[in-house]
């Protein structure tokens, strides 16, 4: 289109899946109407030839239509956009950092300041506590202040906490910067996904809302690395660890400093020109007036319906779309953390020594490739996103991740049924526990955390194996006997396994591993931070989005920190066939209560939760329809209301 014409044409051309959805439009025409417009819309959109026909200078509105196509296809999103979507979802990435990096930093801990289960314990879950506490709170503070001002805080919490964990003398300290990175993990958690779905075009929102889980599996791939790296240094190589997180921190809080506050926040505050001025600038050479406009009728609309008196979950729960919105956008965090991403994550060093990786560094290296797949299949999800929807992906996805979850379980299964037998029973020095030698079978042996297997090996047969105390200091080696030290291990021949048992089965579990991350993470991953950033209107946004990230935490310290003794009293397989079940319980609930939110302007989507909670997609078969407007210049009306000669 050439310059002269789209300054002639002043159109809106855009997409909608379905007329049905549009509440405004429903209250403001009959029925009958609405539906003769649709279908004359649909056959607009359908062929140019019918619309030529339609109008008295049939080929002008022919062109007219081409050029609007064309033109909307160069529309292009301001590079803003995108650098406003990066800078925030470097919350993400500190996210994936500071809860990856823990693992490897505890090793070294440890060691140098002797803490005990319970310390360790503490140091690990502290974070993830605090940042369900902070989520949950997070929804106020978004709501008062706006979403600037709390990615500010996140980033500011950030940068103090890991300050003060490089600087730690002692374990209070290192709690104190654990609580501090929480409190940070959990207001980025929830808000960057609403900041970034509120400046996003509806075209590219679930696309960018997804970046965001892209950076969080970045840092935990990142952090994976820098684990790897640092265990070199067995001095305070933790401090560097658990440091390296202020450097993003710093680049986020002053970018903040220049990047604008979400034109929906402050249009419902009131703030409107200054809304106007940062949604243009977001949306380049598009034209704003509808976008803005709907987003003013929308809180107009809503503050009518749902009224403000009362605390906003109050409001929530009382009003049925906004009931139904928080039990599906609830629902998905709650079975994604059952589903045992995070066992997976935190333990996959563990996992992976099952399958016979019996080097610790190697192992931990490994744990980086896991870290690794989960980032790169979240990426195929960024791409599927927008191209598959919403719905289909997080099905898809987590139908793969129950399949993938019941291979992990039965390669545990297999590697149990074969587990080898002990066949020497030392003595156990004096004063020393005897619970471990008095074991039977390697897998018994293996599920306690204070006993390991030591073995030797004659060609493929496992031979004269025991079942003997770990040294709690290095679980590498044994706390007496054959296995106590690798000079040892290496005169007498023996092996040491600790948290595994040698089995020619242990690959399926490498097997089941694998496919759950290429599963898991492009959808389960993802779509329940992005499904939650669309579904509230706005008055209720920040309120939902703390509840269901609060719940995402909540499950997450349920899910990990019992993992160890659901493996201690289920078996490891029983624990993923335990996933297994969550996983598919989940599958029905995707299936009957997820909508499609692709496509739809954030004020559309309250109305796919007007109807019944759980209509199993019936929403989607609308979802083939495309359905385009073009506004003209001078004129007020569809050029599907057969009124050509209205356009200029
Ligand atoms: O979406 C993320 C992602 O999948 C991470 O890998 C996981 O550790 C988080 O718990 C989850 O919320």
């Amino acid at each position: 289109m050439s310059r002269k014409a789209s300054e002639n044409v002043e159109y809106t051309l855009r997409s909608l899946s379905s007329l049905k959805g549009e509440r405004r439009r429903k209250q403001q025409e009959p029925d009958a109407a609405s539906a003769a417009g649709e279908r004359s819309l649909l056959a607009a959109a359908e062929s140019s030839s019918s619309l030529q026909s339609a109008g008295a200078g049939g080929g002008g509105v022919g062109d007219l239509e081409r050029a609007a196509r064309q033109q909307f296809q160069q529309d292009e999103t301001p590079a803003f956009v995108y650098v406003v979507a990066v800078f925030s979802a470097l919350g993400g990435f500190l996210f994936g950092y500071d809860t990856g990096v823990v693992s490897g930093a505890m090793l070294l801990l440890k060691r140098q300041l002797s803490l005990d289960a319970l310390w360790q314990e503490l140091l690990v879950s502290s974070t993830v506590g605090a940042a369900a506490v902070s989520a949950l709170a997070g929804g106020a503070l978004n709501g008062v202040f706006g979403r600037r001002a709390a990615i500010l805080l996140a980033s500011a919490l950030f940068t103090a906490g890991s300050a003060v964990l490089a600087a730690a003398n002692n374990k209070e300290t290192l709690l104190a910067g654990r609580v501090v990175v929480g409190l940070g993990i959990g207001i980025a958690s929830m808000t960057v996904p609403v900041y970034i779905a509120e400046v996003s075009p509806p075209n590219l929102r679930g696309r960018l809302v997804t970046i965001n889980t892209l950076f969080i599996t970045g840092g935990q791939f990142f952090a994976s690395v820098v684990d790897g790296a640092f265990s070199y240094l067995p001095k305070d190589g933790w401090r560097y660890m658990l440091g390296l997180a202020a450097i993003p921190a710093v680049i986020q809080f002053f970018g903040f400093l220049f990047l604008p506050e979400s034109p929906r926040w402050l249009i419902q505050k009131g703030q409107t020109q200054k809304a106007r001025r940062i949604l243009s600038q977001m949306r380049g050479n598009q034209t704003i007036d509808e976008e803005y406009d709907s987003i003013k009728n929308n809180i107009e609309e809503e503050e009518k319906e749902v009224g403000s008196a009362g605390p906003v979950i109050c409001r929530m729960l009382s009003y049925p779309p906004t009931r139904r919105a928080l039990i599906v956008g609830c629902g998905l965090q709650m079975f994604q953390q059952l589903s045992g991403i995070n066992t997976v994550m935190y333990y996959s060093a563990t996992i992976l020594q099952m399958s016979g990786v019996e080097d610790d560094r190697l192992a931990i290296w490994l744990a980086s490739v896991t870290a690794f797949t989960n980032f790169i299949f979240t990426l195929v999800g960024v791409w599927l996103v927008e191209k598959v929807g919403r719905r289909k992906l997080t099905f898809g996805s987590l139908a793969g991740t129950t399949i993938a979850l019941i291979i992990l379980a039965l390669g545990f299964l297999l590697s149990a049924q074969v587990s080898p037998r002990v066949t020497f029973k030392p003595t156990a020095p004096s004063g020393q526990n005897a619970t471990c030698t008095g074991y039977s079978y390697c897998n018994e042996c293996m599920l306690d955390p204070d006993c390991g297997f030591c073995y030797k090996m004659n060609k493929s047969a496992i031979i004269d194996s025991s079942c003997v105390p770990v040294n709690k200091a290095a679980t590498n080696e044994a706390a007496w006997g054959r296995c106590e030290n690798e000079t040892k291990f290496k005169t007498e021949e023996v092996f040491w396994a600790y948290n595994f048992c040698p089995t020619p089965y242990s690959w399926t579990a490498l097997l089941g591993l694998i496919l759950y991350l290429v599963f898991f993470a492009p959808g389960m991953g993802p779509m329940p931070w992005t499904v939650n950033s669309e579904i509230y209107p706005l008055w209720a946004r920040s309120t939902g989005n703390a509840c269901s990230s609060g719940i995402n935490w909540i499950f997450n310290v349920l899910v990990s920190l019992t993992f160890l003794h659901t493996a201690e009293y289920l078996t490891y397989y029983g624990a993923f066939f335990l996933y297994a079940g969550f996983a598919a319980v989940g599958l029905l609930f995707i299936y009957g209560c997820l909508p499609e939110t692709k496509g739809k302007k954030l004020e559309e989507i309250e109305s796919l939760f007007d109807n019944r909670l759980c209509t199993c997609g019936a929403s989607d078969s609308d979802e083939g329809r495309y359905i385009e407007y073009i506004r003209v210049k001078g004129s007020n009306y569809h050029l599907s209301d057969n009124d050509a000669s209205d356009v200029e």
